[in-house]
């Protein structure tokens, strides 16, 4: 079995390796042991455990999983070349994680919060001649698209990486709106989740705007509450927490 090591315990990580598991053996690099333990019991599989500091790289295939400031910090605690760093940082640059990683390669991902479920969308970008190994590691986690520039993968992190708490803010709204009209809470919920897992599968074979019309019927209930959407100006919205997400993107670079 490959090993693959994680610098970073937090939730991505944890997410990930869960994917991992049972095709790689895992390593897992942090600050402070209580938490890798921690970690190791979640994960539920025996793994190497080790500090940051003076950590040996060499060679290592390696998943980048702390935050985009700790760069500069984290970086300085190792020793030796890593063959390749797959950075899950949102909008940290190729060149800047080649700045301040010793390496051979840089694959700049960007998995979301579904890994721990294998349903991840990740998007990935960088060296070429990963490509293929980039792609049979993130498949374990669920889906994968190759973008040709980093530009792309910064757009791509505001759809599919922050994607997830956009749409756990609609299913929290719509279900509000259920409470609010009388529903209780519990039956909303079990509601709202039924609707949304109907409606990931629906989504993967239809275009949206054909699906909304085989919802909508003259006069109906839909056409009822999607015109209230519109007034709410909800597509704009939507649109504006892409172009937002991705600005903040290129200002973490
Ligand atoms: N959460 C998400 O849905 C997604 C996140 N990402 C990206 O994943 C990355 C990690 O996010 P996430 O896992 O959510 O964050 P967490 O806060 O859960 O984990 C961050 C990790 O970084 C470590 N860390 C923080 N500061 C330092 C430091 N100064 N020195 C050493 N280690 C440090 C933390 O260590 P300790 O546990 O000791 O504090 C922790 O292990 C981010 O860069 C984010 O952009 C990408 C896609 C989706
Ligand atoms: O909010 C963030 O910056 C990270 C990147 C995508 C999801 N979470």
């Amino acid at each position: 079995m490959k090993t693959i090591t994680f610098i970073g315990n937090g939730n991505m990580a944890l997410s990930i390796a869960q994917g991992l598991k049972n095709t790689y053996k895992i390593e897992v690099v942090g600050r402070d042991l209580t938490k890798l333990e921690k970690f190791e019991k979640a994960l539920g599989v025996p793994t190497e455990k080790a500090l940051m500091d003076d950590f040996n790289i060499e060679g290592k295939q390696i998943i980048l999983c702390v935050k985009p400031y700790n760069i500069e910090e984290v970086s300085k605690k190792f020793i030796g070349k890593a063959e390749v760093i797959y950075s899950v940082l949102a909008g940290s640059t190729v060149e800047k994680l080649r700045n301040n990683f010793n390496t051979g390669a840089v694959v700049r991902t960007m998995p979301n919060l579904a890994a721990s479920v294998h349903h991840s969308m990740t998007t990935m970008t960088g060296d070429a001649s990963y490509k293929d190994q980039a792609t049979e590691i993130f498949s374990a986690i669920g889906p994968t698209v190759w973008l040709g520039s980093e530009k792309e993968l910064d757009i791509a992190t505001g759809l599919a990486g922050s994607g997830p708490a956009y749409l756990a803010l609609i299913s929290e709204a719509l279900t509000d709106g259920a409470v609010k009209q009388g529903l209780k809470r519990d039956d909303a919920m079990e509601i709202m989740r039924g609707l949304f897992g109907g409606f990931g599968k629906l989504i993967q074979d239809i275009h949206p705007a054909l699906l909304k019309d085989g919802v909508m019927s003259p006069g109906g209930t839909t056409a009822a509450g999607y015109g209230a959407l519109e007034k709410g100006n909800v597509r704009n919205a939507c649109m504006d927490a892409i172009e937002s997400a991705y600005k903040r993107a290129t200002e973490l670079s």
